[in-house]
Parts: structure tokens; sequence; C-alpha cells
């Protein structure tokens, strides 16, 4: 269910459906009088393609009609179902191909298509036919196709008017939003309706939605009337989802256990808007929203107009010629809009939101290129310097003409204006070769194969390594050592090998590399024991298993030493009990020198401090710091815990919602069944069955090792109740997550300072207590006194110097014990 609206919503909305049927008869619902469409027909989705494969033939003998199912099916996947099963780097180089093909036999059928063809049979939702179509953009990720693209227009215009044509033209640099494009339809300067793009010649009426989730255009449903001559326009751009929102959006999904994660803000806004248009019949589980949007009702889009057009007094006033129509070279447009970068101006004054510094002009010679340079500038200082940081997803750069007369004379090619162009990105993905493929042991037992490649830079970074999910991956890639595979890196997301690129040299094309035909593990990849099954990289010959359920193979023993190596790192992790001074390296010394077992054992290190600093790389320095940052840890409290022992399915964020809710360590233990877990925590039911059977393990002795860790937790304690201080630091976290950055202790002596600690605090260690200020307090924890220093915050034995330092500027110095005091 979307949220309500309120009541004037509903009223302005059913007011606009009716104005479209009582007075303007042109805008009757596409649906009334439209029941088939040559693109229908020409579109015979083949929906039974399940190939999932994306093995990139480079090679010159694709079938056209088996590309055409292929970009059909991730047309129909990506605009119908908001889902990319490739990057888009890939499907732009499929579609390439196919393009070229298509040329060669002169069929252009599917390479003519905007988007995906509607469903005109489905009485879902309106349709309109666009007063001018909605193009798409000729693209290109590479930069010599912009001076082809200059080269062209040049041609182009002297061939058309040979005598005006100017010795310079200008161009407008814009950010290519990776959103959903819009058309805002407007009539005697009130917004009518909303729709999106469709199949470039009739959209859909998403009015409803966008006013839901574009709220910034409630103050935009009647323009002001004086800014231009036009009374009837359309206002087109994108919509796009703050960055910020994608990491809490796919937490929220964790969290209710919906494993799908979104790749990016585009697919979310595409979901949300067109969800009334798709309900049921498309409607695929990834595509769950619901929780997400109960949960997160902040949650807004904006939108970025970039092209205005004029629609009144027929047609041949068109102020922007994406109707294709050359042949109204003579009308004169309004000076006031008749450049792009004027319009932006004019979207400005209308009182658009505008994304500034996103825009630039450049103004290039005819027939010469070496004031291209200007444009690739603002290309790479948006790609490679201000892109990451931006708070809205862009893919690109789009360069378009500015001067309207001009664009009107380019016109269109197919489906694209010939006056703008885009440049992409760089490619996410690059390829590489598959040196080696090793079994990674994570701290549950699951095994994920790694990728060692031939070194590469994807988009700046070089990589390695890179993950192949799980074993039936490979087996469905065919991919083997030596193979050449694409590797996509995204965000900040690990490299991970998406697909295989078939060469003549492989001979490896359709056979299962994994298993055989008895469902074995061939053994010249992976380790395997007489029986032919699969065994754990740790040398203990423990054969893994695939656990019910699930796609991955685990390692199930207790002892294996690259499970247990990753579970103490979890141990240790600052999400969990945060732990300074012990690495994967030390922890692998701790384990070979037998002076821990488990994690559990960190709590009695202190016992062996000498064994401990006769360990190479242990200095006396290191040791102290790693016990106390241990004893420190004692203090973390549940939540922490919990997150800690490695409870499948439980994370830092599942791990605070059963600390608040069940207060207390032994409380949850003592939980007599799933149902009482489920209702108390208020988390799924496979969530809860996990932690359930985590407590209650059926096997005697798991359930003695289980009780035994608990014993050593309490023997040595350390807190297994809820940690309100903690507990309100993750609440703060998560209000800056949500860019909410209220801080309620403005009155604090310790707020907005700058500060510096020294000394053992009963709160916590160093980092801990400079964490908690920070955000508490939105005070700067320094490392040293310098000019900017007010306040000298001192725990336990602080350094003297630094109470000198103090005493000497004057400083505030106040200890812990006031701090607390206040608090
Ligand atoms: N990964 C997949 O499975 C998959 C499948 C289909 C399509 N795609 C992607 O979609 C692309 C095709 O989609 P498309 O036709 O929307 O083309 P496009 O996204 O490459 O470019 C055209 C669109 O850019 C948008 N845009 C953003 N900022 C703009 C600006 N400042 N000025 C003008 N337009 C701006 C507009 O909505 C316009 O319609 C492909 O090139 C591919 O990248 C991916």
């Amino acid at each position: 269910m979307f949220r309500h609206q309120s009541k004037s919503l509903k009223t302005f909305i059913s007011t606009i459906k009716n104005n479209n049927y009582d007075n303007n008869k042109k805008f009757l619902p596409i649906s009334k009088f439209t029941t088939t469409n040559d693109i229908n027909k020409n579109n015979s989705n083949n929906n039974n393609n399940n190939n999932n494969n994306i093995n990139i033939n480079i090679d010159n003998n694709d079938d056209i009609e088996e590309l055409r199912n292929k970009i059909k099916r991730y047309n129909d996947l990506y605009y119908n179902k908001s889902i990319s099963e490739i990057s888009d780097f890939e499907y732009d180089k499929l579609f390439k191909r196919l393009e070229n093909l298509e040329k060669k036999f002169n069929q252009q059928i599917v390479t003519n298509q905007i988007g995906a063809p509607i469903n005109y049979s489905n009485n879902r939702g309106l349709k309109f036919r666009h007063k001018s179509r909605m193009l798409s953009l000729q693209n290109t990720y590479s930069k010599d196709d912009i001076i082809a693209f200059k080269n062209k227009i040049e041609k182009f215009l002297l061939k058309q008017q040979p005598v005006q044509t100017q010795k310079l033209i200008e161009y407008s640099l814009e950010l290519k939003y990776d959103g959903i494009g819009i058309s805002l339809v407007y009539e005697n300067n009130i917004l009518k309706r909303v729709l999106t793009r469709g199949d470039g010649e009739v959209g859909e009426d998403i009015t409803t939605n966008a006013l839901q989730f574009i709220p910034s255009l409630k103050n935009l449903l009647t323009l002001p009337s004086n800014l231009t001559k036009y009374k009837d326009f359309e206002i087109r751009g994108e919509v796009v989802l703050n960055k910020s929102y994608l990491k809490i959006i796919n937490k929220l999904k964790l969290d209710n256990n919906d494993q799908h994660q979104y790749k990016n803000t585009r697919n979310i806004v595409s979901g949300i808007l067109r969800k009334s248009i798709e309900e049921d019949e498309n409607s695929d589980d990834s595509l769950n929203i619901e929780p997400m949007l109960l949960l997160n009702e902040q949650m807004k889009f904006d939108f970025f107009p970039y092209n205005f057009i004029p629609t009144n007094n027929n047609n041949n006033n068109n102020n922007n010629n994406s109707s294709g129509d050359n042949n109204n070279n003579n009308i004169i447009i309004d000076e006031r809009c008749n450049s792009q970068s004027k319009n932006l101006k004019l979207f400005e004054k209308m009182g658009f939101q505008i994304d500034s510094g996103s825009s630039n002009l450049v103004t290039l010679s005819i027939n010469n290129n070496d004031d291209i340079k200007n444009i690739e500038e603002f290309i790479k200082e948006w790609e490679f310097k201000k892109r990451e940081n931006h708070n809205w997803d862009i893919d690109g750069i789009v360069i378009k003409v500015n001067d309207i007369n001009i664009q009107r004379i380019l016109g269109d090619i197919n489906r694209s204006p010939r006056w703008a162009f885009a440049y992409k990105f760089g490619a996410k993905s690059e390829v590489s070769t598959i040196n080696d493929i090793v079994l990674q042991v994570g701290k549950s037992g699951r095994i994920t194969p790694v990728a060692i490649v031939e070194p590469i830079q994807v988009h700046g970074v070089t990589i390695s390594r890179a993950t192949l999910n799980n074993l039936s991956y490979i087996n469905k890639l065919k991919i083997n050592i030596g193979s050449k595979v694409l590797i996509e890196r995204a965000g900040d997301v690990i490299p991970k090998i998406i697909g295989k690129v078939n060469t003549h040299q492989d001979n490896t094309n359709n056979t299962s590399i994994i298993m055989d035909n008895d469902n074995k593990f061939i053994k010249s990849l992976f380790k395997c024991n007489e029986k032919g099954n699969i065994i754990c990289p740790c040398n203990l010959e423990t054969e893994l298993i695939n656990k019910v359920g699930y796609v991955d193979y685990f390692c199930v023993a207790d002892n294996c030493p690259n499970q247990l190596l990753q579970q103490i790192s979890w141990f240790v992790d600052k999400k969990a009990m945060n732990i300074q001074g012990v690495g994967k390296s030390q922890i692998s010394i701790l384990l070979e020198n037998d002076l821990i077992e488990d994690f559990s054992d960190l709590y009695e290190l202190h016992k062996y401090k000498d064994k401990l600093l006769s360990l190479k790389g242990f200095s006396y320095t290191k040791v102290n710091n790693l016990l106390d940052s241990i004893e420190a840890s004692k203090q973390r409290g549940l939540a922490s815990l919990l997150c800690a022992i490695g409870i499948p399915g439980i994370g830092s964020s599942n791990s605070k919602i059963l600390s608040k809710k069940f207060q207390s360590l032994d409380n949850l233990i003592n939980s007599t069944s799933i149902e009482s877990i489920e209702i108390q925590s208020g988390l799924g039911r496979q969530t809860s069955e996990s932690i359930f059977n985590f407590f209650n393990p059926l096997d005697q002795f798991e359930k003695q090792s289980l009780d035994f860790l608990i014993y050593k937790f309490k023997s040595n304690n350390l807190k297994l109740t809820h940690n309100n201080i903690i507990d309100e630091i993750n609440d703060n976290d998560t209000n800056n997550n949500n860019n909410n950055n209220n801080n309620n202790n403005g009155n604090h002596s310790l707020s907005n300072k700058y500060i510096v600690i020294t000394g053992k605090f009963k709160l916590g260690d160093r980092d801990f207590v400079k964490d908690y200020i920070q955000r508490k307090f939105n005070s700067k924890v320094q490392s040293s006194i310098n000019s900017l220093t007010q306040i000298l915050l001192i725990g336990e034995k602080p350094a003297i110097a630094k109470l000198n330092k103090a005493n000497e500027l004057g400083l505030q110095i106040k200890n812990e014990d006031e701090f607390e005091f206040e608090n």
C-alpha cells in the first residue's frame, strides 16, 4: 500500500483527471481508442529466454534474432520491472552490436525503439500521446566520438544553410542524471498531468505517484504566466533519488528479510513511480517496496528539468524540434527561451529546484577541434572529481547545441535528436584473464569462490581479485582458469565477475568446469577427496556441504582455521566489539601460537602477556593497547555482543533491535519458541528461527560449547545487558544517515567545541569516547592541543604534558565525572 495522500492532494488529482475528459477530447486516454500497436506486433518478447549468462561474443557470428531477444528481455526488465541484470555498459555494447547488424540487414526493428513497448491491451493506468516525441540520446563511452558528433553537426548545418552557418557554435554541457525521464504537461500554466516517456510516442500517466513522491511539484502546480509568451508547454526532466537513500533502503530491505538489493537509485525511482501502472501483472517480488515505504516516510524524489517545449499555437510553434518536424525554421521563438541555457535559467525563475554548478556553456569553432578540450575538462572534472560525492547518480554528460533555432534545423535521427549527445562515464567494467580461482571461507563457513585475475584498472582502481559469488555461478558462466571475463566495480561494492568474454581460443564454452555429469566436482580446479567431493581449503579434509535452502556450500568443521579467522575478525570488528590492534595477521599469529582457540579466548589473553610480548610484531605498546582495548570492549553491551557472535542473519542493525527488545542475553536465551522471538523482536520469521536455533542447538556438543561460551563471557564480566549509551550513539548515527543532524545537546558545555581527550575513560576506550563526543555533541575531537582547542577532557592518568599545555593556554579542563554528571 502506498502512503495515504492528503485530502487536498486527492482533490487536486481528481480535478485534473476530470478536466482531461471534459475539456479536451484530444486527451482521451489512448487505451480507449488504441488496441494494437505496430511495436506490440513486433514485440515477440521471448520471455522463455532465461539465459542469464552474459556471454559476450566478440567473434563476428552472433545470431541477430538471439541478440534481439536478449535486448528485448533486458529492455522489459529494465523499463517495465526496474531490474538491471547486466550493467549499462554491457547493455550498451550489446545494443551497439545489434544496431550494426540491424543496419547491415536494413531491418532496424529493435534498435529503433525507445524504451520498452507499452502494453496497450491492459486497462491499467491512462496513456497519452506525447505532443512531441520523447526521445532517447545518442551515446558513447569514447571521447573521440565527441569530435565525430561535432563534425556531423557542422556538416549537416553546412548542407542545410551554407551561407548562414556561423563560425562558432555554443554547446550546453549538462549532467546526465541516471533517473527516470518524465514530462510535466502544463496547460494555461497549470500542471495537467505527469507522463512517463513510455515508448517515446505514448506515455503513461503517473500524476498521482509523481505528486506523492516529488513533493516539490506541489509548489509548481501553477507557474507564473509572465515569464514566457507560452501558456501551454511541457517541461521534461529527470526524477532522481538522493544517493544517501540507497544504503538506507537496502538496509531496510535486509532488515525485512528481503535479500534483493537495489544496485542503483534509478531502479528505486522507476519501481515506485511505475508501481500503479504495473501493479500485479508484472510485479516482481524483488520490487516489494512496501516495507521500505512504510519504514521510510521521509523518502522523496527530486526533479531536475532540462527541456522546455511549448505546445500551444499548433505544433509548428515548437520551441524545440524533438517532434522531428524540420519544416518550421522560420517561426520566431520567444527570446526569453531561445537557448538551452536560457531555459535552464527560466526553470529556476519558475521555481524548479536547480542542481547548482551542474551545467556549463562552451563555444566551439567550426572546422577546428582544438577547443574540444573544454568539453573534456568538464567531463573529467565530473567523472573523476565530483561524481562520487554528488548527491544524485549521474552516468555521463549531455552535450547539447545551445541555440534552439539551430536545434530545430538539426532535427532528429530515428530515436534521438541530432543536436544532443551523451558521453557516458568510463566503464565500471573491464575485461581481464582469470589466473586462478581460490575458495574463501566466511565466518559462517560459507564458501565464496574468488577469481585471481590479471591486475586491471577498473574505474581508477587496480583489481586483482573478484568474487564469483558461489560455485554454481562458476558453473553457469562456464569459466575456467584462463577465461577472459568481464569485471565490474559499482561504487563501494566488491569487484565481481559479471560475464565471460568468448574468444576463439576458449574451448571451455559449453562444458561445465565445476561439476561433472554425476554432480561431482572436477578435481583439477579445487581439492577433492577420493570420493570426488570438494573439501575445505583449510587442510582439514572436511567435505563441503550444500545446506538445504542455500545455493552456497559450507564448511561445517568447528575447528576450520579459515572460518575461525573470519569469525574472530568479525568479533573484533568496529561494528561488533570494536577491539583495536588485532587485524587478520595478528589473529593468525594468536591462533598459530595456541593463544586463542575462539573469540572468547581474547578475554583470557591478559594471562599470557609474557608470551604475547615474545611474538613477532607484538611490541610492549601494542600489547598494552590491545589488552586495554579488549578490556574496554567488555562494556560494549548486548547489541555489540549479539552482532559479534555470528548468529546467521544478525548484523549490526538487527542486533540493536534485539538488544533493545530483550534487554539481556538471558532473556533472549530463555525465549521458549521461534514465535516468541518473532513477536517480541518484530523481526521476520526466518531471522527469528535463526536466532532460536543458534541458542537452542539440537546437537549436544554444540549446546555444551554454547554454554561454555556464555560461561566465559559471564566469568570475564562482559556486559550482557542493553547499553543505553551505545544505543543513543546508534540512534544519533541513524539520524545522521537520514540527513537529520538535529543535535539535542546544543546547550551542553561540550557542544560544538574543539576538544582534546587524555587518559583512561570509564565510558570506554579512546576511540569510543571520541566517537561519542563527536556524534552526541557535534564537537571535534583533536589529536593534539592547538590554537583551536577549547577543552581538555581528562580521564584517569592523563598525560602530564597535555595538562601543562592546557594550563599554559588557559583552556577549560574537564574531567570525565563532570562529563558523566552533565550527561
Ligand atoms: N542494464 C540494462 O539491463 C539496461 C537495459 C535497457 C537500457 N539500459 C540503459 O538505458 C539506456 C537507454 O535508455 P534511454 O533511452 O533512456 O537512454 P539514456 O538513458 O542513455 O539517455 C537518454 C535519457 O537521458 C535522460 N537524461 C538525464 N539527464 C539529461 C539531460 N541533462 N538532458 C537530456 N536528457 C537527460 C533522459 O531521461 C533521456 O531520456 C541504455 O543506453 C542503457 O544504458 C540498461
